[in-house]
């Protein structure tokens, strides 16, 4: 089976120019002068349309135990999502739960994602039970192709671990080449202000703000920055929500320091003011790091410009607001943390695009480009190149879209972004090969999606 896609702009991180593109079985095969005579069986019009490498999420929740719920999308769902918004690949966070081992929990998210994915699928793995036993299945995971691994500076009793746990998992790290992806927010201090909160009867959503002030995002974003100093471990910071955090980052990639940063849409859209909220509207915002008052955003977007941030992720979290979000109505600490966003993030960047924040280069460089370097999967994934997979979106940057929960795909009653206005929209997505999105609906099917086995972090020298 072959397809042409004609007549389109290839936008890839390194530039822009006219194209077409030759896709054959599941790779792309060529890139031709605009018009250049050959056979396909399908041909795709993509004129006056972008054509982008397909998106690469590198932060989802799929059905993660949270809070005594599970976030809502399924693997089938949430993949099913992404694509209609031109990603065609997700790394979603296997959890390691205390007492049990990490091979076995890599099976358990294995039987969950195996045969449901509509598109391609890895996992890091998020370590909460530190023993010997557990570093050491560290190299066996390696092995299974997930080499990054996660932890908590924050929820203590769940998932947070303390300096010393941390300092141990970086030295493995160091000594395998894995990656270390830190939540940084410092849980000891924020669940004493917690405490403090609820003991005066302030039980709002806009509490789960108040209490989580961006000071302890940056205070254990330089902890987080000197244990791996002192380790020679990589350090990758999840989430990245403020701007002391930011300003920590920086100064370590000033001095060369292997620390690198995603950030999210949620904290370049939206801010406290939503979690503010009134009747209990506001938990359909809660996430930690919590949104910021509006002024870091603009510090986000300067980190985006100069790579001090490298990598936007959703951290797509859903919960419903009818009968999830409202387990933590009187209580904000018992709301699930996270919010949905699998679906948006190449249209929500666009719009970074479109008001001048960033090149249309970089927004295909932190979508999709980095995104594959540092995963490991660079140049399968994250460019239109031959040799490359042909995971390949269309997409019309003058089309206008209002996103809205009554026409998304996500398995979540609301959106957080109701009614905000988009300019661009994905018009045809094709995963190794196949159509799964186009102008008139969805074409994949769950189980098309292939685990992927990653390589390490490409930019370690
Ligand atoms: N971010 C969030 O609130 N929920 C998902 C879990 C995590 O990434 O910490
Ligand atoms: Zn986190
Ligand atoms: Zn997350």
């Amino acid at each position: 089976m072959s397809t042409l896609v004609k007549g389109g702009t290839v936008v890839n991180a390194t530039g822009s120019f006219a194209a077409d593109v030759l896709v054959e079985g599941e790779k792309i095969a060529a890139l031709l002068a605009p018009g250049f005579p050959v056979r396909a069986d399908e041909t795709i019009d993509a004129t006056g349309k972008y054509v982008i490498p397909g998106g690469i999420d590198g932060h989802t929740h799929m059905e993660m135990p949270f809070g005594g719920t599970f976030s809502a999308d399924t693997f089938e769902t949430g993949t099913i999502a992404a694509a209609w918004g031109g990603t065609t690949t997700i790394v979603d966070f296997a959890v390691q739960s205390k007492g049990s081992s990490l091979l076995s929990t890599l099976d358990k998210w294995h039987a969950k994602a195996d045969g449901r994915c509509a598109v391609d699928y890895g996992f890091h793995m998020i370590v909460s039970d530190v023993t010997d036993t557990s570093l050491k299945e560290m190299e066996s995971c390696i092995d299974a192709g997930v080499n990054t691994f996660k932890m908590f500076m924050a929820y203590p009793g769940v998932f947070y671990a303390t300096d010393g746990e941390i300092l141990r998992a970086m030295q493995k790290a160091r000594e395998t080449g894995a990656t270390i992806m830190m939540h940084a927010e410092n849980g000891i201090a924020i669940d004493q202000l917690v405490a403090q909160a609820l003991a005066q009867g302030r039980t709002d959503p806009v509490e789960h703000g108040l209490t989580r002030p961006a000071e302890l995002e940056g205070e254990a974003t330089s902890r987080a920055i000197t244990l791996a100093k002192v380790t020679g471990s990589p350090l990758y910071i999840v989430h990245l929500s403020a701007a002391q955090a930011l300003d920590a980052v920086t100064k370590a990639r000033d001095t060369g320091q292997n620390v690198f940063a995603e950030t999210c849409p949620q904290y370049l859209y939206l801010s406290l003011e939503d979690l503010a909220k009134p009747d209990f509207e506001g938990s359909k915002y809660v996430a930690s790091p919590p949104l910021r008052p509006k002024e870091h955003q603009s510090e986000l977007w300067r980190g985006l410009r100069t790579n001090d941030l490298s990598v936007v992720s959703t951290d797509h979290c859903p919960f419903c607001f009818k009968d999830q979000k409202e387990l933590g109505r009187g209580d904000f600490s018992k709301i699930p943390n996270g919010m949905p966003g699998v679906e948006h993030r190449i249209d929500l960047l666009h719009q970074g695009v479109v008001k001048g924040e960033i090149t249309l280069e970089r927004w295909v460089e932190i979508c999709s480009t980095t995104p594959a370097r540092m995963f490991g999967l660079h140049p399968r994934k994250g460019v239109i190149a031959p040799g490359a997979d042909a995971d390949v979106v269309v997409y019309d940057p003058d089309a206008r879209q209002v996103i809205s929960a009554a026409t998304h795909h996500m398995n979540v009653d609301y959106s957080a972004y109701e009614g905000m206005e988009i300019t661009g929209k994905v018009d045809t997505v094709l995963s190794r090969g196949r159509v799964v999105v186009d102008a008139g609906g969805f074409h994949g099917a769950a189980g098309h999606g292939k685990f992927l086995s990653r390589e390490l972090n490409q930019y370690l020298v």
